[in-house]
């Protein structure tokens, strides 16, 4: 995902120093004045950034060379000159060596934004001298500059200096022959890139207050309005509670919202299938090749289009989260709970992928350094509810959870909501015990650099919204289509023997399958059409949603096959089936493309086998107690 910066390679020698900084806090000027004549500009390739290095000398007479790197704001880019800084400081820039040691220079009249940068830098593991600049603009204002307390307080060397008028660079030239800083550095390199931890609960905007708070600074660097606002979003009992609700209003919008939307492309579809349905049934091409076209095409496929509106709700609430710099905050927020079963935060992006798909959400985990973190956040991922099984809640909810209000909420909105969460728990409840029973080192990392609050920019979201659409439709005209087909096909063929009772789909290849599944399956309350539809719903699990499109409009005998699918399981189905049905979606194990993506991510298939195993043990259970529990309550 993340596009690399390339930088030409540059044939320096010595060791490597970075200036990193907001933008606009003198790193330039400090550069030119450390450097003179002696600088090399070049463009980092593929980007239009400037690549500025020079070279400078110690006091003890050290030649270092000086790479002044773009002003950023933190190290979540927003930018390309953003992302070259970031990949150049974490050692990801093609071409570019990952620096010796970071010059990190701050703004003195701007400390508490500044300085947040400075501890991300610090905790990528890489050793830090801070420059404190502007003490002239400071002085003048009468702000308090205590770099010695400063320096204390962070536990690296801090040199105020004015660097356009080249004061304090002596102290800066003598500081940087300090032989601790290089030995330091040599540590760094050699476990680069993986981030220190820190095993503070908390974020660098709160870490910042507290230092400025003990330098009795905090007053003069007034906190802004973000910080005030994340006081709210991030507060610990707060926190946690205005994201379950932002979370749960999500989930009614996605019923609210989509009705009227979903009402006409159904209908749409309806009628495109009668309209074919009659205008080949006085064609030659009557028979199978308008059964193939109504019942396995238009019933199957169009069953899924149907839920697009759902989808589009629900990534317009995820995009716009996520460009506001919310998220990240969510991640925050999570770290605290995910510590309590073993797991830090890095687990939480992946995660968080998987609410799309599992398997870019499994691909993300190669970030997570820790191997036993690493197999069990995999693990867990396919029980963070993708929305290919969004579908399929739908369908269910539509069909048995009447629309009224409980409480002022929607009904189908909570059902949908409690799906959500019951992943959630689950998958913490599996982390917890496979924490709790494998071997393995405890490590604790936290990575919390939060960005700052934007817009959300409509451009960005629509063309996300849109990119949701274009894979959704693939998906629908490509595995969605195919499966839906071959169903039909073994639905269709053999047909029916002379004076046959039974609609012909029992006498297929399908019903037969089907019937032999149902004895599987029939402990869970799930008929032999069920069962014969969970079968091509392992290649993508909407097309569960297709398949019982196409089962049932060809078990329908007579004209009414072209009805839409939920009024006819809302009469097939009991209420336990279909409540034992939406229990086994919780944990679904049946998707081969994620197991394909385990088994080449981890390289054997004992991970995929275990995976499919534990899904479907948990599917199995949580399926037969659900209907027997509902059975016997209802
Ligand atoms: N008064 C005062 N002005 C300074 C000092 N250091 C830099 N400036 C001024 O601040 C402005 C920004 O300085 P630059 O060196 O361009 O800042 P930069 O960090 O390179 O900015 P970007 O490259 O945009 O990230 C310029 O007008 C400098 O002259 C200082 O210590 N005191
Ligand atoms: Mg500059």
């Amino acid at each position: 995902m993340t596009a690399e910066a390339i930088v030409h390679m540059q044939r320096g020698h010595g060791p490597l120093l970075a200036l990193v900084g907001n933008p606009n806090c003198g790193k330039t000027a400090l550069f030119n004045r450390l450097t003179g004549s002696r600088q090399k500009v070049a463009n980092y390739a593929g980007v239009t950034v400037e690549r500025k290095e020079g070279r400078m000398a110690t006091t003890a007479g050290r030649s270092l060379r000086l790479l002044d790197l773009p002003g950023t704001y933190s190290l979540h880019p927003r930018s390309p000159d953003e992302r070259v800084t970031r990949d150049v400081l974490t050692g990801h820039a093609a071409g570019e060596r990952r620096p010796d040691v970071a010059l990190c220079v701050v703004n003195a009249t701007h400390l508490r934004r500044h300085l947040r940068l400075v501890l991300a830098v610090q905790r990528l593991g890489l050793p830090v001298v801070v420059v404190l600049n502007m003490i002239d603009i400071a002085q003048r204002r009468g702000l308090r500059v205590d770099a010695e307390a400063l320096s204390r307080e962070l536990g690296v060397p801090v040199i105020a200096t004015v660097a356009t008028k080249g004061l304090g660079l002596d102290e800066l030239r003598a500081a940087l022959d300090e032989p601790g800083l290089w030995e330091r550095s040599a540590r760094a390199v050699a476990a680069a890139p993986a981030p220190a931890g820190s095993p503070e609960d908390r974020h660098d905007a709160e870490r910042v207050h507290d230092l400025l708070d003990r330098l009795g600074m905090a007053a003069e660097h007034p906190a802004q309005l973000e910080d005030r606002v994340d006081a709210v979003l991030l507060h610990r009992v707060a926190g946690p509670l205005l994201l379950a609700a932002l979370l749960f209003l999500m989930f009614q919008a996605v019923f609210a919202w989509a009705q009227a939307p979903m009402d006409a492309i159904k209908e749409a579809t309806e009628w495109l299938g009668t309209a074919v349905g009659q205008l080949l049934a006085s064609s030659v091409l009557d028979g199978w090749p308008r059964s193939l076209l109504v019942d396995g095409v238009i019933a199957g496929a169009g069953g899924v289009v149907v839920f697009l509106p759902q989808i589009v709700i629900l990534f317009f609430f995820i995009l716009v989260l996520e460009e506001s710099g919310y998220l990240p905050r969510a991640a925050f927020l999570l770290d605290r709970i995910m510590g309590s079963v073993g797991l830090s935060g890095r687990s939480f992006i992946p995660l968080l992928s998987s609410f799309a798909c599992a398997i870019p959400g499994i691909m993300a985990t190669r970030t997570i350094a820790n191997p036993r973190d690493r197999r069990i956040t995999m693990l867990i991922a396919p029980l963070m509810t993708c929305s290919a099984r969004l579908p399929v809640y739908a369908l269910l909810i539509g069909a048995f959870i009447p629309r009224r209000e409980v409480g002022g909420f929607e009904l189908q909105g909570l059902v949908l909501f409690g799906l959500y969460v019951a992943g959630i728990v689950s998958a913490f409840v599996v982390a917890w015990v496979l924490k709790r029973f494998t071997q393995g080192a405890q490590i604790r990392t936290l990575m919390m650099e939060l960005p700052n609050y934007h817009w959300p920019d409509p451009r960005s979201i629509a063309i996300g919204l849109w990119q949701r659409v274009v894979i959704f439709m693939r998906r629908v005209g490509g595995v969605i289509l195919t499966m839906t087909i071959l169903l039909w096909f073994l639905a269709s063929f053999p047909g029916a023997p002379e004076g046959a009772t039974a609609p012909a789909i029992e006498y297929s290849f399908a019903g037969r399958i089907g019937a032999l599944l149902a004895h599987v399956f029939a402990p869970l309350g799930f008929n032999w059409q069920i069962s014969i539809a969970l079968v091509p719903g392992m290649a993508a699990r909407e097309v569960m949603v297709s398949s019982l499109g196409t089962v049932y409009a060809l078990s329908a005998t007579g004209e009414e096959a072209a009805q839409a699918l939920m009024p006819v399981l809302a009469q097939a189905w009991s209420l336990p089936t279909a409540l034992a049905l939406l229990a086994w979606f919780v944990f679904a194990p049946q998707c081969l493309s994620t197991l394909a993506t385990v088994k080449r991510e981890t390289g054997g298939w004992k991970m995929p086998a275990l995976m499919a195993g534990y899904l479907f043990a948990l599917a199995y259970g949580a399926a037969f107690i659900t209907y027997r529990v509902a059975s016997a309550l209802l």
